[in-house]
């Protein structure tokens, strides 16, 4: 089974990821977090709320994990949940290799299987609507879901009848009928990854067919350390999607150099950024974002963990962003990783870095106005949190 496992984490790109395999099943002495930190994850903001940043594929439940490896009769390096638990999070800051690392803990078992797919999705409704949002834009590649017209095929799975094609067409029927359920809306957004050029016309193409479907726009995951105009599989697609009104949002400047930035605002025309936090070491980039209010989407907790942003939360950019009254979100990333919820976010932005009920509807009302909802769907989403707020229509911040 370890076997397997490192097998899929060589695909996934880098040789770094399997030290880090090698060294999790140390892990095990690290601690979780403290009852002192889960205490802090008060709800400190108990009104609608907006994500825009979190992974699907990073916010599975364990014990769903579990089920589906006993259903399908497979091994896991554990077969509890708090064990289970232990070996799939980040417990103190590490690098964003070792981070990814984590994802071939579990996704052997997940990915190819229907009947998975579409519960993750619909039990991702259910976490966020008990969380208290309203509206969410969730993220997967549906490379890595797949197990046949993918090539390679991902996490060492034997050929099946699963493509990408499917497991976004059944991503969306979990989420709908979670939208039904639990009384939320929930959209998606298709990931390439850096290290998979190859798949990004795939990705741009599902964009495209299923627009009217739940899927809102494309993304750019995974090793900042490759560049486009190295890869131009990444530069073509992303040309597609401004071609064909498809929204865009690049994951940038969150381990990588404000460089990174720059290239996924000027050559693939994001529409919003994906952590960013390094923007901020090239000043004249940063002010340039500012003016055009490009949107951050800042996810603390995560950005500690995989050792993005200095440990010392009181150094925090968002603390700039802030500042500076920045278009920025909030949101947990990968929460099934990093063992946190939406809350964690914000108890740790009010704790440690001195944010105020009036910043987070600020940022809120930010973030549902760079969702990527048609006009109609935003107007109607500003004005139900505009409500719960306690705002007139049309107040300016
Ligand atoms: O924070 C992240 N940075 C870069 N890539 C990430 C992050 N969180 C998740 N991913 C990758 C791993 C997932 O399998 C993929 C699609 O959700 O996106």
């Amino acid at each position: 089974m370890h076997i397997t496992v490192r097998l899929a984490a060589i695909r996934f790109g880098s040789p770094v990821l399997i030290s880090s395999l090698c060294s999790s099943r140390l892990q095990g002495s690290r601690r979780l977090f403290t009852m002192a930190e889960h205490s802090s994850e008060k709800v400190v903001f108990n009104k609608p709320k907006v994500e825009l940043h979190v992974h699907l594929d990073g916010a599975i439940r364990v014990q769903t994990i579990l089920d589906v490896a006993k259903r399908r009769g497979m091994s896991l390096p554990a077969n509890t949940v708090e064990r289970m638990t232990e070996i799939i999070i980040v417990q103190k800051p590490a690098t964003l290799t070792e981070f990814l690392g984590k994802f071939a803990e579990y996704m052997h078992v997940i990915a190819g299987d229907r009947e998975a797919i579409k519960r993750i999705a619909y039990e991702f409704v259910e976490d966020k609507a008990k969380e208290g949002v309203i509206y969410v834009e969730v993220r997967y590649s549906p490379h890595f879901l797949a197990n046949t017209k993918v090539d390679p095929i991902p996490w060492n799975q034997t050929e099946g009848d699963l493509s990408p094609d499917d497991v976004v067409h059944l991503v969306n029927t979990g989420l709908s009928e979670g939208e039904r359920a639990f009384n939320i809306k929930a959209r998606s957004i298709l990931c390439c990854m850096r290290h998979m050029p190859s798949w990004s016309m795939d990705v741009v193409e599902l964009c495209k067919k299923y627009r009217n479907e739940g899927v809102v726009a494309i993304d750019l995951a995974g090793d900042e350390s490759l560049n486009c105009e190295n890869y131009p599989g990444h530069r073509k697609a992303y040309e597609e999607a401004v071609n064909c009104g498809i929204h865009r949002t690049v994951h940038a400047g969150e381990v990588g150099p404000a460089s990174v930035v720059k290239e996924a605002v000027e050559v693939l025309k994001a529409e919003r950024i994906g952590h960013g936090y390094r923007t901020l070491e090239d000043q004249t980039l940063y002010k340039q974002l500012l003016a055009q209010k490009m949107h951050f989407e800042v996810c603390p907790i995560s950005s500690k963990l995989t050792g993005a942003c200095d440990p010392d939360f009181t150094k925090h950019p968002v603390i700039t962003f802030r500042k500076d009254k920045a278009n920025y979100s909030l949101n947990t990333d990968d929460p099934l990783i990093f063992n946190s919820t939406l809350h964690l976010d914000y108890s740790t932005a009010q704790k440690y870095m001195g944010f105020t009920e009036e910043e987070f509807k600020r940022l809120n009302i930010s973030s549902a106005e760079s969702c990527f909802l048609p006009a109609d769907e935003k107007e109607e989403l500003l004005n139900r949190l505009r409500e719960a707020y306690g705002m007139m229509e049309n107040t300016a911040f």
